[in-house]
């Protein structure tokens, strides 16, 4: 299956596709780039790289080498990755991670005093960049660096562990960001993160969102089967 083209804003306006990125969190660390290629091989679209680091959320997961450690698949099948930083002070592993190949960088609002530079920074070093907002973050917050960003990234959960139970008042959120969005003339796309299944992720897309995030729902059980289900939900490409 045709892998979904790099530009953001094309894949949105010409081809109407949501993309699915499958987080690696939740795949089988044993076997990694195994389980990370059946994704793959079933039609996800992007690698979803959950960096978290014990003090921006209670929980650590991996850094820059384990993403090195899937660079050989990611560059053989000409597949993003798509950087998700729940770290304090991200400023400091930008360049680690863009070394590393990521794509997209996506930093916390809650974690960054200085937003824009780190924005700045992203670009500077080739990476899309993109902003994610805790659930209880307004996206009001988002005003000024709009017209700068490549994504956004809607959390549906609560940053910190895969498997959570989806959070509603999300659907309403995304709707409203994609408002603010077209007000300010952003190009960015609407990336949601957290608790995203078949049975959830039709209404979220039709809500605003392009870019979907899925770390239980495509590697717990069948892969090929959960990514088919994906795709069958949102029915926005064969
Ligand atoms: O960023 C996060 C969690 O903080 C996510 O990317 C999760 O990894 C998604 O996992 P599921 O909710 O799909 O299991
Ligand atoms: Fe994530």
């Amino acid at each position: 299956m045709a892998r979904a083209a790099v530009g953001l804003a094309s894949e949105r306006t010409a081809l109407a596709l949501v993309i699915l990125a499958a987080s690696v969190l939740a795949a089988d660390f044993g076997r990694l780039e195994a389980h990370a290629r059946e994704a793959l091989d079933a039609g996800a679209d992007w690698l979803h790289i959950d960096v978290m680091d014990g003090h921006f959320v209670p929980n650590i997961s991996f850094g820059a080498p384990v993403m090195r450690g899937l660079r050989a698949l990611a560059d053989e099948t000409g597949t993003p990755f798509d950087v998700h930083l729940m770290i304090e002070d991200p400023d400091r592993y930008l360049d680690a991670f863009a070394e590393a190949g990521a794509a997209t960088i996506t930093v916390h609002q809650e974690a960054c005093p200085h937003l824009h530079r780190t924005v700045q920074a992203i670009h500077a070093l080739g990476c899309r960049a993109g902003v994610a907002l805790n659930p209880a973050t307004p996206l009001e917050t988002l005003e000024e660096i709009a017209p700068d960003l490549d994504l956004v990234l809607v959390m549906t959960v609560n940053p910190g562990f895969g498997g959570q139970a989806f959070i509603e008042g999300s659907v309403d959120k995304v709707r409203r960001c994609r408002h603010l969005l077209d007000r300010r003339r952003s190009r960015a796309v609407i990336e949601v993160d957290g608790g995203i299944a078949p049975d959830n992720v039709r209404r979220i897309v039709e809500a605003g969102a392009e870019v979907v995030v899925a770390g239980s729902a495509v590697f717990r059980g069948d892969v090929a089967a959960n990514v088919t289900a994906f795709r069958q939900a949102t029915a926005l490409r064969a």
